[in-house]
């Protein structure tokens, strides 16, 4: 017991939870404005949407410490709420990454309380529910709309003339994004290599995409996380929604990004979850069926996780950088989460979008294209949207906005979208890889000069992921955030 701390109320059986977690969290105030780290959990506070926030962020600050001492307990726990008041807590919980769960008072004596091991989790990318009301309307599950054969699409798919895509660009170009051979990278062969370094170097500069092969992921994995995938979303509407992604919320099946109920929707149903770090994880969401779901994506994401610390590795020799390892420093406890996208056919492709345009908020993103699906996705180069062709085996991978700030530009996030297909379902498997979201961003110094001025600021990566899943995906928009001179016409 540390002495001259109040202690938290009993957290007995049948007392109220919700005393129990705010005297938790008044407890963890007092006691780090004690050992003098108050400052960074106020701002944290601060970057709450409302108390309801606050009290989401207090309440995993106590679960994220005693997380460390005992987190599958936390898992695995459920409470049992009782009174109004914690259901009303509680409706927040159910969209962050943790259960809620009560917390002993014995078990607050046996917390590690260590200023070393303070790390505020603000988890953007499991926001919790927004506290502004958000009004999204009914939202049509395409899979289910596909079945009964409409013969008209709803018009909430319906695009905007200038947005609808033009089948015949959903040929493959020619000149299609770049290749990298990840083997000739790793080999050892020093001109091979540093031939492949140009070509990764010209592909993220020109492209910001490219498609890596011999990527060393075995291919069980790529085709265990496809199968898994696939028999989720064959699974009945009714078992699928036993994970619904709130409105505003970007964890679990649904439409992510929709925040009105005139907003025009994707021929998409997706299923996205947090993975790294644990504390983003929302347990809930995990699904039971199909068996070994979350084991196959453990694995996948293992591996995922590794590709992207080797690209990013490339990456930073392909900008002349003296350390290979700039990005997994600075990255600090990166995050990783994945978003499966299932794109039922569609009898009128050329009036819907499977994904609106969008930049990815991440450092890299790796997709997966599913084995036999369609060619869907589409980036926008020089004005015109060009398709990439599936590759059998190959991962495609992309810049994302943070790589963007952080190279100042040279290397840029690229616009893109998913197109559906008139006969062809087509399934994405992407993961997201970005820093923590206690990070300060900002171009590196050693791409600012006096040709390149500085053409970001520095900001907080928390707060960018928290104003990326809080706006519809509008193109290249969301980065206006992050620039010095915002383009108001973009
Ligand atoms: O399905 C695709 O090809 C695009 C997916 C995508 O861009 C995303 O999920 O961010
Ligand atoms: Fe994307």
């Amino acid at each position: 017991m540390i002495s001259g701390v109040k202690q938290p109320g009993s957290m007995e059986a049948g007392s109220n939870r919700v005393e129990g977690i705010i005297s938790l969290a008044s407890y963890l105030v007092r006691t780090y404005q004690r050992k003098g780290s108050f400052s960074r959990f106020r701002t944290s506070m601060s970057r709450g949407w409302d108390n309801g926030q606050i009290d989401n962020n207090i309440t995993r600050f106590g679960l994220q410490e005693w997380g460390h001492a005992n987190f599958s307990t936390i898992e695995r726990l459920v409470p049992p709420y009782t009174t109004s008041a914690t259901h009303k807590l509680c409706n927040n919980f159910n969209n962050t990454p943790m259960s809620v769960v009560p917390l002993p008072t014995t078990r607050l004596d046996s917390m590690p309380l260590h200023a070393s091991v303070l790390s505020i989790p603000v988890l953007f990318f499991m926001a919790p529910v927004p506290s502004f009301p958000i009004k999204v309307g009914h939202i049509d599950d395409v899979q289910e709309l596909r079945k009964t054969e409409p013969t008209q699409i709803p018009q909430r798919f319906v695009r905007d003339m200038s947005e609808r895509p033009k089948l015949a660009a959903m040929v493959p170009s020619p000149n299609d994004i770049p290749i990298i051979d990840l083997s000739k990278l790793v080999g050892s062969d020093r001109d091979e290599q540093g031939r492949q370094i140009v070509q990764l170097k010209t592909a993220c500069e020109e492209w910001g995409f490219f498609q890596v092969v011999n990527h060393g992921i075995d291919s069980s994995v790529v085709e265990n996380i496809e199968e898994v995938a696939k028999d989720f979303f064959m699974l009945p509407l009714e078992e699928k929604q036993k994970y619904p992604m709130a409105p505003g919320t970007v964890q679990g099946y649904g439409q992510a990004f929709v925040f009105s109920e005139n907003q025009k929707l994707d021929w998409c149903n997706m299923f996205a979850l947090g993975v790294e770090p644990p504390c983003i994880r929302n347990p809930e969401l995990w699904p039971s069926k199909p068996a070994h779901f979350g084991e196959t994506l453990e694995v996948y994401s293992r591996e995922i996780r590794q590709l992207c610390k080797n690209l990013l590795r490339y990456i930073a020799v392909s900008l002349g950088l003296k350390k290979g390892d700039v990005f997994e420093e600075m990255f600090g406890e990166a995050v990783q989460a994945v978003r499966m996208n299932y794109y039922p056919s569609c009898s009128r492709p050329d009036l819907v979008l499977g994904l609106s345009p969008h930049s990815d908020g991440s450092a890299i993103t790796v997709l997966q294209q599913g084995k036999g699906s369609s060619v869907g996705l589409q980036i926008l180069k020089e004005g015109k949207w060009v398709s990439v062709q599936p590759i059998p085996n190959a991962l495609v991978i992309n810049i994302g906005d943070t790589i963007e700030v952080l190279t100042n530009g040279r290397y840029k996030s690229v616009e893109h979208r998913a197109v559906t297909h008139k006969e062809k379902d087509r399934l994405s498997i992407v993961t997201f890889y970005a820093p923590s979201y206690e990070v300060e961003l900002g171009p590196m110094a050693e791409l600012v000069d006096k040709k390149n001025p500085c053409r970001y600021k520095r900001y907080n990566h928390g707060d960018y992921s928290k104003h990326y899943v809080t706006n519809k995906l509008q193109g290249k928009r969301t980065l206006e955030f992050a620039k010095i001179e915002p383009e108001t016409s973009a």
